[in-house]
């Protein structure tokens, strides 16, 4: 286990100890206090963290054991044969390589649109040939399972938010012409030359680098074996702390993206996390990125701008986000380039038109 050197020695005592993981929120999404408690604790968590572990969920677990079968078996294949769908264009298989900036990471991936027409081009064409309808089957449903997921988290939020049209921020991911990406990524065990090199951190290496989501919502399930991190505030130490994830099969971990910080005005953090490699297992995760259309318009919603405060984000659309972002490195704090430095646009002065 990973204990940041950042922490304050009560936590540090308490991670070392096992007996708390500080910081980290478990939402109980059958609402065992209510529907109001459970928007409440939602919002609370993505307000405070960006991050929450959701358990008691509804998503049926056939659906993720058909697809980490379909994809382990992937993954299985020969180099060559997988290099057949890649490289990334950005969609498509890759290893190693992140983006075009010169990001790298001890993984390799798949990463789809999640379009059925998407899914099905991907099938055929290059990711099972001999049985792409099975391939198509199997991702859809667990695309839907998940659409259906972010849905409901987002609706609660909406709630919690007090939005006047409470479903305005699940209705931006629901169009039939949504941006949303399903990745799947394989951290495969640290090779015996980099496992003992003190180089990589006595055997742990960067799987996935330091990043923040840039979508709305993600939601992330992995296997039974550890990695994941996430940079959470310290209030003692005046900057983050690194702590580790303690994996969960059968829940889905749910964090903010920069479109909802910015569609919150910054009330939802967008959070920094990672994944470090060198457990003795390969590490299989398969995270969903619920995204807007192209050209949906990104702008503070009223509701979240404090009455007399200004808005913190310019308006702009998915398309142009994104435009910025791939041209950037994996760390950037992209969503800082969207800062409303203009004419002091305030709450009340509400320009009203979200898509
Ligand atoms: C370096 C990059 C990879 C990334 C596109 C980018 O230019 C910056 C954001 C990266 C990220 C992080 C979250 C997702 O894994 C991802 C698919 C996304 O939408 O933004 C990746 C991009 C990628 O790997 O193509
Ligand atoms: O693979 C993981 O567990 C997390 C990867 C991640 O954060 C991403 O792909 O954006
Ligand atoms: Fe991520």
């Amino acid at each position: 286990m990973v204990v940041p050197s950042s922490m304050t020695p009560e936590w540090r005592e308490a991670v070392a100890a096992g007996v708390l993981f500080p910081g980290i929120p478990t939402v109980d999404m059958s609402a065992p206090a209510g529907r109001g408690e459970l928007s409440r604790e939602i919002v609370r968590a993505c307000a405070e963290r960006g991050f929450f572990k959701a358990v008691n969920h509804d998503v049926p677990p056939r659906a993720a054991a058909r697809l980490d079968a379909a994809t382990a078996a992937f993954f299985a294949r020969a180099a060559p044969e997988k290099q057949l769908a890649g490289p990334p264009d950005p969609l498509g298989y890759g290893s190693r390589s992140i983006g075009t900036n010169g990001d790298v990471g001890e993984l390799e991936y798949l990463i789809l649109h999640t379009s059925p027409d998407a899914v099905a081009h991907k099938a055929m064409a290059i990711v099972d040939r001999k049985d792409p309808a099975r391939f198509r089957e199997v991702v859809n449903e667990y695309v839907e399972a998940m659409r259906q997921l972010a849905c409901q988290v987002l609706g609660l939020l909406g709630e919690g938010l007090g939005l006047r049209d409470p479903a305005s921020l699940s209705k931006l991911i629901t169009a039939t012409d949504s941006d949303s990406l399903i990745r799947i990524n394989h951290y495969p065990t640290p090779s015996r030359c980099t496992a003992g090199d003190p180089k990589s951190g006595g055997g742990a290496g960067i799987g996935f680098g330091e990043h923040t989501d840039p979508q709305i919502l993600s939601i992330l399930r992995a296997n039974d074996v550890d990695g994941l991190q996430v940079l959470l505030p310290d209030a003692s130490a005046g900057e983050g702390v690194w702590v580790q994830v303690p994996p969960d099969p059968s829940a889905f971990f749910i964090n903010v993206g920069d479109l909802l910080q910015a569609l919150t005005n910054g009330r939802l953090v967008s959070i920094r996390h990672r994944v470090v490699v060198g457990a003795s297992k390969p590490r299989l995760s398969t995270i969903y990125f619920a995204a807007p259309p192209l050209h949906a318009r990104i702008t503070p919603l009223p509701e979240t701008v404090a009455a007399g405060a200004p808005r913190r984000y310019r308006p702009f659309t998915w398309a142009e986000y994104k435009k910025t972002m791939y041209t950037l490195r994996l760390s950037h704090s992209r969503l800082d380039l969207f800062h409303d430095v203009g004419d002091g646009d305030v709450a009340g002065e509400d320009d009203g038109d979200q898509e």
